[in-house]
């Protein structure tokens, strides 16, 4: 297959891109892929790093009030649509996959006007921006919660999971080794991260809790963001770290380390949530307050009603109740037992198999 994946601005939407291409390469071997993303967003590093080739456009969002700014967003989105449509040509494509992200909403839209067949994949269960545009023009559309259903044209609609969970159920028999932290394979590991950009709220509400941290008989691994790094070095600057803590920027190979994880504090996106719940790992959901119609709100509910993860909103949370709701699950293994079983009911570990199914019905479509 010849595949052309656009996805971009942060790693909710580049993940599953990336673990759906992963999985067609496997049942696929002489797949060709292109990548379009955003000149700015993580894509820039992460799909080198795959191995995939990438091509990069400059977009920007809407600004909400009426400012110049959404003038030069309609140039660069009109400009975006005529460059994709160039490579659209060069790369020839059989399928064209759209994860979310500005950068997808010209890629898709150049290649639904080139009649050149078109899916899109929502992760969440609050349609994004990008998608909302796109469902109009695209020929299938893939979801990962049943919530988000209603907010497509029913007869494009097909439940698929998303396609991360399938990357890291492959692995849940993964030999990673704690020890690459300096930390030990026999004690339970508690996750930290805000989402794959990292969350002012959680870096602070961490560094609060670190002192206590240190008297656990649990170990945490603390990614602060690639970019928050250096802050977060300086607010630390003066507190002894245990040797059972660890702080880095940034967690690389997730789909090793997931499977060895005892719990996650994390905000609630929804590929973080696939991979939880396609592993069963219980977990602490800090829904960032920040995003489209409050959805990761929605996502984490979705956890909360089966009692596989305790949801703390930011306007609650600090050092006290963080430490309060860790202690609760990492010192009560049948809790976290119980959790976890939970969690892995809501997986879905097919989903990239299901999503390659979806591609195919498209290039069908169109024959
Ligand atoms: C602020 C914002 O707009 N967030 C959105 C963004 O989330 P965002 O990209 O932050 O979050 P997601 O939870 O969806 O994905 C994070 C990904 O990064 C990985 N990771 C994280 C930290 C780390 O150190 N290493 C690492 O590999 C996680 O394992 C996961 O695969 O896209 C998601 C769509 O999918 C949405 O649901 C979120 O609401």
């Amino acid at each position: 297959m010849r595949l052309l994946v656009s996805g971009g601005g942060t790693g909710g939407h580049i993940y599953p891109a990336l673990a759906l291409i992963e999985r067609l390469k496997q049942v696929e071997p002489d797949t060709e892929v292109l990548y379009v993303g955003t000149t700015r967003g993580l894509e820039n590093k992460i799909v080198p790093d795959a191995g995939i080739k990438l091509e990069t456009m400059k977009m920007q969002g809407f600004k909400r009030s009426l400012s110049l700014e959404n003038v030069k967003t309609v140039y660069l989105f009109l400009n975006s649509v005529h460059r994709a449509k160039k490579i659209i040509r060069d790369f020839k494509p059989d399928v064209v996959l759209g994860t979310g992200g500005y950068v997808s909403g010209a890629v898709l839209y150049a290649a639904a006007k080139h009649h050149v067949p078109t899916v899109i994949h929502e992760q969440n269960s609050v349609v994004g921006i990008t998608n909302k545009f796109l469902s109009r023009y695209v020929d299938q559309i893939a979801i990962a919660f049943e919530a988000a259903r209603a907010q497509f044209p029913a007869e494009k609609v097909t439940m698929v999971g998303n396609p991360r969970a399938q990357q890291v159920a492959a692995q849940a028999d993964s030999d990673f080794s704690w020890s690459t932290y300096g930390l030990k394979d026999d004690v339970p590991t508690l996750m930290i991260f805000g989402g794959s950009q990292g969350a002012p709220k959680i870096n602070q509400t961490v560094v609060d809790a670190l002192p206590e941290f240190n008297r656990r008989h649990y170990q945490v691994l603390f990614a602060t963001g690639q970019k928050r790094y250096d802050h977060i070095k300086q607010e630390l600057a003066d507190v002894k770290i245990g040797d059972n803590v660890k702080v880095v920027p940034y967690i690389k190979d997730m789909p090793a380390k997931m499977p060895k994880v005892a719990a996650l504090v994390s905000r609630a996106g929804a590929t973080t949530i696939a991979e939880v719940t396609a592993l069963g790992v219980p977990t602490i959901l800090i829904p960032s307050p920040y995003v489209t119609a409050n959805h990761q709100v929605k996502n984490a509910q979705a956890l909360v009603r089966k009692n596989a993860a305790v949801m703390i909103t930011e306007d609650h949370l600090d050092a006290r109740t963080l430490l309060l709701q860790a202690d609760k699950i990492m010192e009560n293994n049948e809790l976290r037992g119980e959790m976890a079983t939970a969690a892995k009911q809501l997986g879905k570990p097919d989903a990239a198999d299901h999503l390659i199914k979806v591609l195919h019905q498209a290039i069908d479509e169109h024959r």
